[in-house]
């Protein structure tokens, strides 16, 4: 028998649903991340594909040919789409910008608070990337956690190809000089030297960037094509209906076409970060580096995000997507 209280809305639900509907995605969305992770590293921990990988790796000398293109490090998604991929989170970003109703179609004021506030989100987003994995005042956070973790460069054949010290002074500074290289040195000046980066944590830059930049992209995107934006956006469709002329109604269609392309375009390059965080969690790094890169995308989301839902003076300095 069918009840009154099975087609009620719980205010709970309610509210969670008008979130969605005003761009503004609920917290257990992140969950998706977590979930892909899981998911991934169950799958590397139970596939024999997955398994006959990591046994080859870990027994045979040299480079190993990886059995699935995806665990390939010269797969072309992640040399043109990852290895570069904060381009195109800055390219999909800008796109939202230039395209969207929320930042072309509104009030002169509106637009330009709603214009300054997203490119502050993005300079929020954009710093944390830097620092993470880039520069920070030296070497990048994750280069920084790796070496106090007590990893190090080794085996850097342009140490083990210089001639050996003729004198004890020689031989002090030369070990004074392999010991600051091996201190100072980021991953990638380890990997340019031919060394092998080794024995600390190794926080995954991959799960990092990958996370931030799709949840990144997704809220925004989610923001800027609200229902709250949308009002405007029919008005303004009328608006262009009633004085029918050619040109007016051309225009419009252009534009229509610029915004879909656009979302579509967004919502590709976060799906597409996606599947790489998948092939990221099922064939490299271990479970804890993993859980570490997603643990600081995750903060910069939420300081981003969620803290201006609760934090009035943060919000009235970063504000919220497509309000
Ligand atoms: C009113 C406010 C105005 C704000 C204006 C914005 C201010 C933002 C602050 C500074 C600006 C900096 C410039 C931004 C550059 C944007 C364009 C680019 O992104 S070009 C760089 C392209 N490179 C990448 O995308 C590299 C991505 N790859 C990585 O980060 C790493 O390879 C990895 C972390 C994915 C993996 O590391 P690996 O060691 O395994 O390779
Ligand atoms: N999804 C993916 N596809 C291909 N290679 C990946 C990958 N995820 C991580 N890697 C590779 O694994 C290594 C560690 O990545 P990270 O620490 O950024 O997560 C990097 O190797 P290289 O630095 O030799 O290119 C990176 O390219």
């Amino acid at each position: 028998m069918a009840t009154s209280s099975s087609t009620t809305i719980s205010p709970r639900r309610h509210e969670s649903v008008s979130r969605w509907r005003s761009g503004q995605p609920p917290a257990f969305a992140l969950l998706v991340y977590p979930i892909t992770l899981l998911v991934g590293s169950l799958y590397s921990a139970i596939s024999p594909t997955a398994q006959s990988q990591q046994q080859s790796t870990a027994t045979r000398p040299g480079p190993v040919v990886p059995i699935n293109y995806f665990a390939r490090k010269d797969n072309i998604f992640n040399i043109y789409f990852v290895k570069v991929g904060w381009a195109w989170t800055t390219l999909a970003f800008v796109s939202l910008l230039f395209t969207q109703q929320a930042y072309t179609h509104s009030p002169v004021e509106l637009r330009a608070k709603r214009s300054i506030k997203a490119l502050l989100r993005y300079a929020v987003v954009t710093c944390a990337w830097i620092l993470t994995t880039q520069w920070f005042f030296g070497p990048a956070i994750i280069d920084r956690m790796f070496t106090l973790s007590g990893g190090r460069c080794e085996n850097i054949s342009i140490l083990a190809d210089s001639p050996s010290p003729s004198s004890s002074a020689a031989a002090g500074t030369a070990h004074k000089v392999t010991e600051e290289i091996k201190t100072i040195f980021t991953a990638v000046a380890c990997k340019a030297a031919a060394g092998h980066w080794k024995g600390g944590h190794d926080v995954s830059g991959h799960v990092f960037m990958l996370v931030l930049a799709s949840a990144f992209l997704a809220v925004e995107a989610l923001g800027a094509s609200s229902e709250e934006c949308k009002p405007l956006a029919d008005g303004a469709k009328e608006k262009q209906h009633n004085i029918n002329t050619m040109d007016h109604s051309a225009v419009a269609d252009i534009d229509d076409r610029f915004k879909v392309w656009s979302l579509r375009f967004v919502w590709g390059v976060a799906l597409l970060s996606w599947w790489m965080l998948l092939m990221t969690a099922i064939w490299f790094h271990t479970w804890l580096e993993k859980l570490s890169g997603l643990l600081i995308a995750i903060s910069v989301i939420y300081i981003t995000y969620y803290l201006p839902r609760t934090l009035t003076s943060w919000r009235y300095v970063i504000g919220i997507p497509g309000i």
